[in-house]
């Protein structure tokens, strides 16, 4: 029996954008709460965007450097499954926070060509420690911007015994994800910038391209 890769598609911010993502199959949809990102969405907006999402499909809220009213917020509007911390957020102020509103959350590790494979493992173990609200590391290429770059890392840094609870992302596309899924093997895919037909504004044909490539590496003998 094969793995079955889990999907997450990030920044949307248009209902048809939310049913082409639940329609082809994603397990995961994010929502952006940096004002910075042109990806963002008000509360209010992320409201409206959650009534599209069918149960059993993830909303996951993005935030940069969030306070906790920020988070609380978004939350009194929008039924948030899981947090995802892309900022420089540290374990303690993630704890607190995931704690406060009674959510999981995901950490993001920027990886830079200075990152060391061990310097994952070790980031992990102190959200991990932290919190038991915390559920992984979210994989990411280390940018000036926060993400949503679409620029890829080099995956051989990860380390084997972390890519099967790891979520990989930054740069992943439908001309490289098969490739991604089969050498990292990690338990979940993450895509922002890859389906997009502009900045915010996802392409229904990319996504289901882009989930389909993931299948096809899931088919492939490890
Ligand atoms: O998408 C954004 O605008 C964003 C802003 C700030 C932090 C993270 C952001 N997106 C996340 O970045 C990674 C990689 O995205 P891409 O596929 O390379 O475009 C992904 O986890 C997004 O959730």
């Amino acid at each position: 029996m094969s793995f079955r890769t889990r999907i997450k598609i990030c920044g949307l911010t248009r209902e048809e954008d939310v049913r082409a993502t639940v329609a082809a199959g994603a397990d995961a949809l994010g929502l952006v709460f940096y004002p910075k990102s042109p990806r963002y969405v008000t509360p209010h907006r992320a409201g409206e965007l959650a009534r599209a999402v069918p149960p059993f499909v993830s909303i996951v809220g993005l935030f940069v450097n969030p306070t906790l009213e920020e988070v609380q917020q978004v939350l009194a509007e929008a039924p948030l499954t899981v947090l995802q911390f892309h900022g420089d957020e540290t374990p303690e102020q993630c704890a607190a926070i995931a704690r406060a509103v009674v959510r999981p959350f995901m950490r993001a590790a920027r990886i830079g060509s200075s990152t060391q494979p061990a310097d994952l493992l070790e980031y992990e173990q102190a959200y991990r420690s932290a919190s038991p609200f915390f559920t992984g590391l979210l994989l990411d290429t280390l940018v000036e911007e926060y993400g949503g770059s679409g620029k890829v890392f080099d995956w051989s840094l990860i380390p084997k015994e972390l890519a099967p609870r790891a979520v990989l992302s930054g740069g992943l596309s439908v001309h490289n994800v098969t490739e991604a899924v089969a050498g990292v093997r990690p338990y979940a895919v993450d895509i922002s910038s890859g389906v997009e037909a502009a900045k915010g504004i996802k392409d229904a044909a990319r996504i289901e391209a882009f989930i389909q490539a993931v299948r096809l590496a899931d088919a492939t003998p490890v």
